[in-house]
C-alpha cells in the first residue's frame, strides 16, 4: 500500500502558505519527513490525519480519497500529534483501555487483550496501573504510540516524537517505531536529522511548504561524494568565508569553529575532504533553496 499525494497547497487565512503544490509517494515502512521549524510538517501531518482541510490537491491511501473519504481514513490511522495531553491522574491501563472504547472495541474480554497486548509491545505493562501524570517524557510518547495502535492502522503518523527526549529514552523509542514500521507505513516527521538517518529507508525534506528532496537517506548521501569539504576557522573568519564559499554548516567542536563547505573540487589546501552525513545533505539541500538557487530535485549537488 503507498500514501500518495498530489499537488497539495494550504494557505492559512493569515496568508501563511504552509504547503505550496506538495507531492509525495509514501510507501511501506518508515518514511522521514525532515525540516525546520515552521516548514509545513504538522500542517501536511494535520491534513494527512483528517484534522485539517487542503485548499487544493489529492491524497490517496491505498484507495481511500483521504481529503473526501475521512471515516475511511480515521479507521485505518493511528496518530501521535506533537502536543499529546495525557490525563495526569488516570492510570496508563484505563486511559488505553478508554481510547479503546473510544475506537470501537465493545467487548470487555477482548479489549482487555488488545490493552495488554499494546502495554507489552510498549514496554509500558510494569507501569500499567501508576499514573499518566508521574510518566517520563520517553514513557508518555510509548504510552501514544499504543494508543495510535489501537486498531491495527494501516498508517500511523508521529509529529515530532522524540523532541525532549534523552538518548535512553530516543533509543527505545526508535527500536519500537522502527519494529512497527516493519508491515505499515510510518510517518516520522521531525526536525532531528539523526531520526531520520538511524530509522528510515525513505525521506523527504521539506521549508516553507515546498520539498526539495525526495529518496533513499544512504542514496541523497552518496549524490554528495566529493563535494563536502571540511575545514577548522577562527570565529572572526567565518563572515568573509561565508562570502567566500558554500557553507553549509558551521559547529563548535572542542573549542573550534569547524565548517563544512560545498564545492566540486578541494576549494583549498586548509580544506579536508568529508563523508557527506544526512545532516550536510539537510543543510545543503536548506541552504541552496534560502539562497533562492533553482534545484533540481533529483541531484543534490549545485553546479
Ligand atoms: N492554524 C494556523 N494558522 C495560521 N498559521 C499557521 C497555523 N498553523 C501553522 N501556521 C503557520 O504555518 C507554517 C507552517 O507551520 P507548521 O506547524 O505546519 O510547521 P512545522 O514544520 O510543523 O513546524 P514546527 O516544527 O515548528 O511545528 C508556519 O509559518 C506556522 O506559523
Amino acid at each position: 500500500m503507498e500514501l500518495v499525494i498530489e499537488n497539495l497547497s494550504k494557505t492559512y487565512p493569515n496568508g501563511v502558505q504552509a504547503l505550496r503544490d506538495v507531492s509525495l509517494t509514501i510507501p511501506t515502512g518508515m518514511f522521514g519527513l525532515l525540516g525546520p521549524n515552521g516548514a509545513g510538517k504538522s500542517s501536511l501531518m494535520r491534513t494527512i490525519a483528517t484534522l485539517q482541510e487542503a485548499d487544493s490537491g489529492s491524497i490517496r491511501l491505498g484507495d481511500i480519497d483521504v481529503l473526501r473519504d475521512k471515516d475511511a481514513v480515521r479507521r485505518v490511522l493511528g496518530y501521535l500529534p506533537q502536543e499529546f495531553g495525557v490525563y495526569p491522574k488516570v492510570s496508563a491501563e484505563a486511559l488505553l483501555d478508554h481510547f479503546a472504547v473510544l475506537k470501537g472495541l465493545s467487548n470487555t474480554k477482548e479489549r482487555q487483550e488488545v490493552v495488554t497486548a499494546l502495554l507489552q509491545r510498549t514496554n509500558l505493562y510494569d507501569v500499567r496501573k501508576k499514573n499518566l501524570g508521574g510518566f517520563s517524557g520517553g514513557m508518555k510518547q510509548r504510552f501514544g504510540i499504543a494508543q495510535a495502535l489501537l486498531g491495527n492502522p494501516r498508517l500511523i503518523i508521529v509529529d515530532e516524537p522524540t523532541a525532549g527526549l534523552d538518548p535512553g529514552e530516543r533509543n527505545r523509542f526508535h527500536n519500537l517505531l522502527s519494529e512497527i514500521g516493519e508491515n505499515i507505513i510510518v510517518i516520522l516527521s521531525t526536525h532531528i536529522v539523526s531520526d531520520v538517518s538511524d530509522l528510515c529507508r525513505n525521506m523527504a525534506i521539506i521549508n516553507k511548504g515546498q520539498v526539495l528532496l525526495t529518496g533513499d537517506p544512504l542514496q541523497v548521501m552518496q549524490e554528495l561524494r566529493g563535494q563536502v569539504w571540511r575545514r577548522a576557522v577562527a570565529k572572526e573568519e567565518l563572515a568573509a568565508l561565508q562570502q567566500a564559499q558554500r557553507v553549509i554548516s558551521s559547529r563548535l567542536f572542542a573549542g573550534q569553529t569547524i565548517v563544512h563547505v560545498l564545492a566540486d573540487a578541494q576549494p583549498g589546501s586548509e580544506y579536508t575532504p568529508v563523508e557527506p552525513s544526512l545532516e550536510d545533505v539537510y543543510f545543503a539541500r536548506i541552504a541552496e533553496a534560502e539562497r533562492g538557487v533553482t534545484l533540481n530535485p533529483d541531484k543534490v549537488a549545485v553546479s
